[in-house]
């Protein structure tokens, strides 16, 4: 809730229209206790009386009552109404929208058609429609306004609700015996409530206009009771030669609807969960980059495909700066498979995503460092060449294909967009060179599955269409972020068996980023550890696994069960990674080391190399 109102009140105009429109509801609230001449009180001697005049600061109208009072009354009148009708519409829109949606089937079609009809006839005849049955009078302009905006909300939460009622949670309480009822007050309403408030926000102002309307045409409220729509019809016959008379409540109509909008937007802003970050705009194409300059060449031995030097990413979150990627350097030799490995939360994903500058941005920003592939910087390249590279050079692979391939798009049309992104191709070819990658990737059947959607496959079979998009256009270089975690294991050794032969036949270099050291083994010749942003260990696999020199592989490796090595105790490293924004000085896995000396803390350790291996540590295990 203070999250919220600290949002809200971030927004300067949102918080201009609450102030305004509070004072005009206090105001009206307070009307009764005002000393208030009485609007309805004639006095024809005094009629069109100027503003200002003695005894009527904003004048009179053509029967001489006084327009301040007439204001007041008619304004805390309108409010009344549009309140009172957004609330009924809002109330009995939900409950429709709820049960269509949540019950489905008959009650759905049932309900939504009639809906449909309602909405078919233009609002503002069906109102007058409604009206013109029941007759004129205020209650019955406030039943036909409220009836001609149910299908709006009816229609918004219905949607909202079909979407829920598929979910696990909903599931979940069916099963734990919950009655239809039960579900929909308790589970659905507080999910479907935001979308309700912001609905409500947003149309209220428009719902005193439409009260406003009908009053305007004579049908509201009558003769002498003053709304903002009545007094403005009447004053209609005088417009030209008393303008004012039409100007006070025009006003204040615009006045009340503009706060109300202004702060409908601020409330409907403040409550998206996704702006939570302050990002009301969507993520640019490519990662902001804000360095001091790029790091002069040092070409690692041997000469790398994909070198990373000195890799700097940050989060900006306000004020908060959170450093996930700190100074990593890593090299990729052709042909070559490195694992990047490390806890949750180490900094192995942003890193990868660095590379061609996938990370969100905002809050994302690269901060320092370069990346180059074959020698050409690639960080502060112009967006169309980094464009240019993006999926032709340097593919992905993510961990679940389902959030990355599109659910409405047969997987044969999204490899032939992906193929005709970077090479042009008429529409056979690309489904013919999609075929092919499928058989590649060695998808069973790929003649049928090529027409089917991302549902209809196996989540084995979906990582293999991932993996085919990621070769649509001949890449140099894979990137694999743990490709194979939601996976079983006999489908995970399936997958990595194809990447191996993949890399073997097609000279693929793969940096593969993983927290599973056996998969690291089986195809990775070189590793990387990663902690709190920062690489602590690297060498050749085998090594490293042999005789890890940094206490926090050694620990990492513990964790790992093997089988056929008998029963053995699983050691959990102990405590949890520090917080990005509040690390220790020194080594960032001090705390948790059980060789920690005092000199640990004691200042920046530098990652120290001797030969095909390097390690961040003091008081390394052994010494590589
Ligand atoms: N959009 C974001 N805004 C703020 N912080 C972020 C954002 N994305 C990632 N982070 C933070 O950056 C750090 C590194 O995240 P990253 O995803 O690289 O970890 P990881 O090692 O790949 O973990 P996992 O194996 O769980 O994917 C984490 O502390 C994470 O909370």
């Amino acid at each position: 809730m203070t999250a919220f109102l600290q949002r809200l009140a971030r927004n300067r105009l949102a918080a201009a229209g609450g102030a305004m429109l509070a004072l005009i509801v206090l105001v009206a609230l307070a009307v009764p206790l005002l000393p208030l001449q009485d609007p309805n009180a004639t006095a024809t001697a005094e009629r069109f009386a100027r503003p200002l005049s003695e005894g009527h600061l904003l004048g009179t109208d053509h029967l001489g009552r006084d327009l301040l009072s007439r204001l007041a009354h008619g304004t805390r009148l309108s409010l009344a109404m549009g309140f009172a009708a957004a609330l009924i519409a809002a109330v009995l829109g939900s409950v429709l929208g709820i049960v269509a949606g949540f019950l489905g089937g008959r009650v759905d079609n049932v309900i939504m058609r009639g809906v449909d009809m309602l909405m078919g006839f233009p609002y503002v005849l069906l109102a007058l429609a409604i009206v013109a049955a029941l007759g004129p009078g205020l209650v019955n302009a406030l039943i036909a306004v409220a009836a001609v905006n149910v299908p709006f909300f009816a229609r918004n939460i219905r949607g909202v609700t079909v979407a829920l009622a598929g979910r696990e949670f909903v599931d979940a309480a069916r099963l734990s015996g919950m009655g239809n009822l039960r579900i929909m007050a308790v589970e659905i309403l507080p999910n479907v409530l935001p979308v309700i408030v912001i609905a409500l926000t947003t149309t209220t102002g428009w719902m005193i206009l439409e009260t406003a309307g009908l009053s305007f045409l004579g049908l509201g409220s009558q003769p002498p009771q003053a709304d903002l729509g009545s007094m403005l019809g009447e004053a209609r016959a005088a417009l030209i030669s008393h303008p004012h008379v039409a100007v006070v409540p025009g006003v204040m109509i615009f006045l009340v609807v503009m706060s109300i909008n202004l702060f409908g937007d601020g409330v409907r802003d403040a409550l998206d969960p996704r702006l939570g970050a302050g990002a009301l705009t969507r993520p640019l194409p490519a990662t902001v980059v804000d360095r001091p300059a790029p790091p002069p060449l040092r070409e690692p031995d041997p000469p790398a495909l994909l070198a990373i030097d000195d890799l700097r990413t940050e989060f900006r979150l306000g004020r908060r700066v959170l450093p996930a990627v700190d100074g990593v350097s890593l090299s990729l030799g052709r042909g070559e498979a490195v694992g990047l490995v490390g806890e949750s939360g180490s900094g192995k994903s942003v890193t990868a995503l660095s590379v061609m500058r996938l990370v969100a941005s905002p809050p994302g920003v690269i901060a320092g460092g370069a990346v180059r592939l074959d020698g050409e910087e690639v960080i502060g390249a112009p967006f169309e060449v980094l464009r240019a590279l993006r999926g032709r050079r340097v593919a992905y692979v993510f961990q679940d294909p389902q959030a990355t391939l599109h659910p409405l798009y047969r997987i044969g049309d999204q490899l032939a967009e992906a193929i005709r992104a970077h090479q042009p191709m008429g529409a056979r070819a690309a489904r013919v060179r999609a075929l092919e990658l499928l058989r590649d990737v060695r998808m069973p059947r790929p003649e049928d599955r090529i027409d089917d959607y991302p549902h209809q496959l196996s989540g084995g079979q979906r990582q293999r269409v991932g993996i085919a998009m990621a070769l649509a256009n001949n890449p140099d270089v894979i990137i694999a972020d743990e490709p194979t975690t939601a996976l079983d294991v006999t489908v995970q050794a399936q997958i990595l068996a194809l990447l191996e032969r993949l890399r073997r036949e097609r000279g693929l270099s793969i940096l593969f980023i993983t927290h599973d050291f056996g998969v690291v083994a089986q195809l990775c010749e070189r590793l990387a550890v990663m902690y709190a942003g920062r690489i602590v260990e690297e060498g050749p696999t085998a090594e490293v696994l042999a005789a890890p020199a940094h206490p926090y592989t050694r620990r990492l490796i513990a964790c790992v069960p093997e089988p056929g090595a008998g029963r053995r105790r699983l050691e959990a490293i102990p405590g949890l990674p520090p917080r990005l924004d509040a690390l220790p000085p020194g080594c960032a896995f001090a705390p948790r080391c059980h060789r920690a000396r005092p000199d640990c803390g004691a200042g920046d350790i530098p990652l120290r190399r001797a030969g095909a291996r390097a390690v961040r540590c003091l008081h390394p295990e052994t010494t590589p």
